[in-house]
């Protein structure tokens, strides 16, 4: 019996709703395959954990996720009680950081069943490959004055070595899927780094004969999502640019709440973190109607991440059966609250 050491970070708000559930899939999964066994170290990392203790996580926190295989987390954030400055970067990005995790894969596709607000939806399907480690999310600048003199400066790092690892990512995961890499840019009106992004694309370009490149400036990008999504194939974007355009990817889709996401820790050094791309839901907490489809989807690529590619397989089946059989959460057009989608796909894999 293979055991898997899975930390498990339910986080604030929805997340605590939507982890547990998912949990009960996954164990199904396990004790399908007869080979395998999760065993969950469970932490209260979250907003409320720190009003009690002063930090968002424990002092050895790092070191306790490091010691296992994956990490799977639900949402960080209750703006309530902490500043959200505070509790993603003691967390969220704290762990991104610490475990290398320094890509963040985020697909997005048609999913028949769910309504697309898109006319034409096409049956898209892309992903995007967002840096993860640097760029506009950074800890460099500082603000001074106060008053009318008051000065804020917030740097953005790119450096040589992760703006070439996320490209050049993306142009391999582009070699498995249609061959076409979207670079997201705006060195129209970034001076430094985006046109220094576009010069690492071209370069990085010539290494893959194969594969059609285009760049597009961010703003166009964000609108042909919306008029052409089928277009795309794999976008490989900043930091900040991939999280905007991966909430834009998961409206088309029909909701944020079923978009899945995983945090990569390409040397397989520490464990790589699967978490959602929607937030903790503050407006809908405690009424148990969150989509659970988001984080079991991100279950699924924890699965393949895993090297359990038959269970994820299988997991995604469900899901998508699921959803056209019209057992759906009420932010894509159905009744069912969290704990009935659970059961339906609980049930639609044991039935296979
Ligand atoms: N990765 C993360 O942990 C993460 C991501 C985004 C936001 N946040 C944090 O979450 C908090 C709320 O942020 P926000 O409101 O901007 O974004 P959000 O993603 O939490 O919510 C945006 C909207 O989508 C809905 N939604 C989100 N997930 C859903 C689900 N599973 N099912 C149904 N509806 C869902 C919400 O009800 C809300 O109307 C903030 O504290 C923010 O910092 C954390
Ligand atoms: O900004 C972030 O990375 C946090 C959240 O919005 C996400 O997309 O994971
Ligand atoms: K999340
Ligand atoms: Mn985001």
């Amino acid at each position: 019996m293979d055991q898997l050491d899975i930390s498990v970070i339910p986080g604030d708000g929805i997340g605590k709703e939507i982890v547990p559930a998912t949990l009960q899939v996954l164990d199904t999964l396990a004790d399908l395959h007869g080979g395998v066994k999760f065993r969950y170290q469970t932490h209260p990392w979250s907003c409320e954990y720190y009003l009690e203790h002063g930090r968002m996580m424990s002092e050895d926190g790092i070191e306790q996720l490091k010691q296992t295989n994956a990490i799977f987390l639900g949402a960080v954030g209750n703006p309530q009680i902490v500043p959200d400055h505070i509790s993603l970067w003691g967390l969220l990005i704290k762990i991104r950081r610490e475990c290398e995790q320094v890509i963040n894969i985020r697909p997005a596709k048609f999913i028949e069943g769910i309504k697309s607000p898109l006319a034409e939806p096409n049956h898209f399907d892309f992903i995007v490959v967002r840096e993860n480690s640097e760029g506009e999310y950074s800890e460099s600048g500082g603000r001074i004055h106060s008053g009318k003199d008051e000065i804020a400066v917030q740097n953005a790092i790119f450096t040589r070595k992760a703006t070439e690892r996320t490209i050049r990512y993306a142009f391999k995961l582009a070699q498995t899927r249609k061959g076409r890499v979207t670079s997201a840019t705006k060195s129209n009106g970034i001076v430094h780094s985006m046109p220094f992004w576009d010069g690492v694309f071209n370069e990085l370009s010539a290494e893959f004969p194969g594969i059609e490149t285009e760049s597009n400036h961010i703003d166009a990008l964000c609108a042909f999502l919306v008029s052409k999504a089928h277009h795309f194939d794999v976008i490989v974007a900043s930091n900040l640019f991939g999280d905007i355009l991966t909430d834009l990817g998961a409206a088309i889709m029909g909701s944020i709440g079923i978009a899945p996401a995983a945090n990569i820790n390409l040397t397989g050094q520490y464990p790589s973190m699967f978490e959602p791309v929607h937030g903790s839901a503050p407006d809908i907490v405690g009424r148990g109607i969150a989509n659970p489809i988001g984080q079991l989807w991100t279950g699924k690529m924890m699965l393949d991440h895993l090297g359990l590619n038959e269970l994820g397989t299988l997991l995604l089946r469900a899901i998508e059966d699921s959803i056209a059989e019209g057992v759906k959460t009420r932010d894509i057009g159905g009744s069912s609250n969290t704990q009935e989608v659970i059961t339906h796909i609980n049930s639609k894999i044991l039935s296979y």
